[in-house]
């Protein structure tokens, strides 16, 4: 009875988590999709305002239940001088670090082994002396922790389409994201003279190889106006739970 209960209990109310990194250029519209899909998947959640959204330098952080799942949202800024913390730090700060790592909450109850041990070849024990307590301690969580990238393109930006392109390049060339589902968000669908999908794809297509055989998709949204958001998040948890190769983050919160 105890068992039935239980399992029950866990299947009504505990979710397994996932982390979904936002990235893209500066102005790209990540930081209102992740507002957009708050608003629209947490009920009772009062969003700020969209048009109150400033550029984010650092971090924002924000999770989305769907279903069984539990998406934990990294939203990085995308500022050129941001884009090198893309695939290095994973705290900015120890605060942070404490809200998003519970396995090791204090710095120092870190050993550098444990850390090489986790991060693997990325982390040297040189590499990590010099910066504890500051955020290069962090180096290579965010791309070797992530379960799936979300990678926001602004489509009516046809001038910097380019600088998007070869700022995806390099994410998508990461050894830390192989495998890893990426859903490209055309964004900003809303303004007539946007870009339309092929356009993109086309400006796009010299990735394709690099993409590999993970899982990708294109799809057309309007963080403003909300169109496009549910199918994209929708489309993501379903690559992650079915990605063997990494697992959820935290099984099972209630
Ligand atoms: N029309 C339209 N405007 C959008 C859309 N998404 C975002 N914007 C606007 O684009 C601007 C930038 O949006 P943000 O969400 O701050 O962009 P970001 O990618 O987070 O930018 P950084 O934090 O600097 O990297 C804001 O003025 C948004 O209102 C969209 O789908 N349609
Ligand atoms: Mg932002």
């Amino acid at each position: 009875m105890y068992t039935l209960l239980s399992g029950l209990y866990k299947y009504m109310f505990q979710k397994d988590e996932y982390c979904i990194l936002i990235l893209g250029l500066d102005n790209a519209g990540k930081t209102t999709f992740l507002e957009q899909s708050k608003t629209r998947f947490n009920k009772n959640y009062k969003g700020m305002s969209l048009s109150k959204i400033t550029t984010t330098v650092g971090l924002n952080i924000g999770t989305v239940d769907v279903g069984k799942s539990r998406l934990l949202f990294w939203d990085l800024g995308g500022q050129e001088e941001l884009q090198s913390l893309w695939d290095k730090v994973w705290g900015i700060s120890q605060t942070l670090l404490w809200c998003s790592c519970p396995d090791t909450p204090r710095l120092e109850s870190v050993s550098s082994s444990a850390c090489a041990q986790h991060w693997g070849p990325v982390v040297s024990r040189a590499d990590l002396a010099p910066s504890l307590g500051s955020p290069l301690w962090w180096i290579g969580r965010y791309y070797a922790e992530c379960h799936g990238v979300i990678y926001v393109i602004d489509s009516t930006d046809e001038e910097r389409l380019s600088e998007s392109k070869q700022a995806f390049e390099k994410m998508v060339t990461s050894e830390a994201l192989d495998g890893v589902p990426i859903l490209v968000l055309a964004n900003k669908q809303d303004i007539e003279t946007c870009l339309s999908i092929p356009d993109i794809k086309t400006a796009f297509s010299d990735c394709t190889s690099k993409i590999g055989r993970r899982d990708c998709l294109t799809q057309a949204c309007s963080a403003l106006t909300g169109k496009g958001v549910r199918e994209g998040i929708e489309w993501m948890v379903k690559c992650v739970v079915r990605n063997v190769h990494r697992p959820p983050r935290q099984r099972d919160i209630t």
